[in-house]
């Protein structure tokens, strides 16, 4: 999940892109970078690592312009090198940057058509590269010397046409101004507002409404699925559909963990689904188990602390938090590589053994994807002398890949892939597991916002709702991206092998 925003401001958007970014960097760890356009000339910094590595300010004193884009990157396609930071960029037409997030599931295809009909060159595995070469190569077949918004929204339809998958999108047309879109589905996020200004209106796009709030920017809305908003350079608003209506699809995962819980997303607040998801937990307890023996339960930090709450306070039960998270460790799981992911939980959270000891335990996470960190935390609860370890999960079973822009590409690696419920607790080590059941996950979220009934869900069930993910797909996406595939190229990207196209990292 990779996070983005966009600005188009009447001073100096870099400080405020920078901002963004840092409140978006839940979102992506593994490279950043702005791009701004000012007086014909476009400024990009971007670079492997978090934003306040990235960004010294040597570059923040040349990002100069009124407008601008930025990206925090979690790798789903290609390798982690600096080569693949986004914003990506492309000369010809106009000079279009481009920030995506989310993952295309035809981009292979996308890639000879590029190659083979529209005479482009392609510099990286990205598939953000594909999108931003097929909006290009959209705009540029209209041969308009300057672009009216009519265009720009051709240019979208054109990419709704022709790429499949998740994305959100912001993009900077050097000169006129700054598009955001979503794909046709919407599962993939993405809000903009607004904010008064001496000189005018200021316009924001975000993945998060988190972000808007930082930065003083009211939130105007979702941009809808398959919906554009251009704004010109002016600070002239323009909103348009631009595809086919289609399901409305967001991602539940956003909800289950990406997202914070202060966004507001697809109307819906992160933080009430959260609660209610622990007070889903509590009902099925209490329906299944009336007499269990719980004496308290514990939360694994951090995205799990909400549901916890709320379901310690259905059953009647206390709270304690006895984990203790070191602030200076990034979330685990967006982590590439499992041998990171591993080391990282043990230096992440360590137990306060008072909570623990001679205690039946509930520890309560959000998800458990590769069962890294139950596996790890159960065991560190009996250390600290647990009578038992139950365990529960605010999410259902992840047992299928995700193919729209989380990197579970690798169904082997899932912890509950072909394994049922017996058979995960026995695995990971627990005296009872607990899951979510799918139907009270979704009202969860639906509840927020009854328009939306349903969402994308296909780590769970499996049904990828843009129709064109298959067997094959998903076997060659586990041969390209399982842990291994991914070190092998990590490790080239490592030594140094790779040259960065378009990556000023003076
Ligand atoms: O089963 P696993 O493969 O271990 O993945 C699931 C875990 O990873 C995430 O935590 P993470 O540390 O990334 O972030 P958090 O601090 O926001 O909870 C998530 O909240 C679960 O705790
Ligand atoms: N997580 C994401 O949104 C990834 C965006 C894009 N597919 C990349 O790998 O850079
Ligand atoms: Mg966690």
């Amino acid at each position: 999940m990779c996070g983005i925003a966009g600005i188009v401001a009447k001073t100096n958007v870099n400080q405020d892109l920078y901002d963004a970014l840092t409140v978006l960097q839940h979102r992506g760890q593994d490279a950043a970078g702005i791009v701004t356009f000012e007086h014909g000339k476009i400024n990009q910094r971007k670079d492997n690592g978090l934003v306040k590595d990235v960004f010294h300010t040597r570059h923040m004193q040349r990002l100069l312009g009124n407008i601008g884009i930025g990206h925090v990157r979690y790798p789903t396609a290609g390798s982690s090198s600096p080569a693949l930071a986004q914003p990506f960029y492309v000369n010809s037409p106009y000079g279009i940057s481009l920030a995506h997030n989310g993952n295309l599931t035809n981009a292979a295809e996308l890639s000879k058509e590029l190659f083979q009909s529209d005479l482009r060159h392609l510099n990286t595995e990205s598939d953000s590269e594909v999108l931003l070469n097929v909006f290009a190569h959209e705009l540029q077949k209209l041969g308009k010397l300057v672009p009216a918004a009519e265009d720009v929204f051709a240019g979208v339809s054109g990419v709704h046409h022709r790429c499949k998958g998740g994305y959100a999108v912001v993009a900077m047309i050097a000169n006129y101004g700054i598009i955001g879109f979503r794909d046709p589905n919407g599962i993939r996020p993405l809000v903009y507002g607004v904010r008064e200004s001496a000189q005018g209106k200021e316009y924001m796009l975000a993945s998060e409404s988190v972000a808007l709030d930082a930065l003083g920017y009211k939130l105007i809305g979702d941009v809808a699925p398959g919906e554009a908003v251009y704004i010109e350079t002016s600070g002239e608003i323009h909103v348009r559909q631009c595809a086919e209506p289609a399901d409305y699809r967001p991602c539940i995962f956003e909800h289950v963990y990406f997202a914070r819980p202060d966004s507001i997303m697809d109307g819906i607040s992160v933080y009430k689904s959260r609660l209610r998801q622990g007070e889903r937990l509590a009902e099925k307890i209490l329906r299944e188990h009336p007499n269990h023996d719980i004496d308290v339960i514990v939360p694994i930090p951090d995205s799990s602390r909400i549901a916890a709450q709320s379901m310690a306070a259905k059953l009647g039960v206390k709270f304690r938090e006895g984990l203790v998270k070191n602030r200076y460790i990034g979330r685990t799981f967006i982590m590439p590589g499992q041998s990171a992911r591993k080391k990282s939980v043990k230096q992440k959270l360590n137990a306060i053994g008072l909570e623990f000891k001679d205690k039946n335990v509930m520890l309560v996470d959000d998800s458990i994807v590769r069962g890294t960190t139950c596996q790890q935390i159960i065991e560190m609860a009996r250390d600290a002398g647990a009578r038992k370890v139950y365990f529960a999960s605010a999410a259902p079973p992840v047992r299928y890949p995700n193919v729209y822009g989380i990197d579970m590409p690798s169904a082997n690696e899932l912890i509950a892939h072909g394994r049922d419920v017996e058979e995960v607790r026995a695995e990971i080590g627990a005296d009872w597991l607990l899951y979510q059941d799918l139907d009270d996950l979704i009202s969860c979220s639906s509840e927020g916002n009854p328009k939306i009934t349903n969402f994308e869900c296909s780590v769970f069930n499996g049904n990828y709702v843009t129709g064109d993910v298959d067997q094959a797909y998903l076997d060659k996406l586990e041969a390209d991206r399982n842990d291994d595939s991914q070190n092998e190229r990590n490790a080239v990207v490592g030594e140094g092998a790779l040259i960065g196209l378009h990556n000023d990292v003076s």
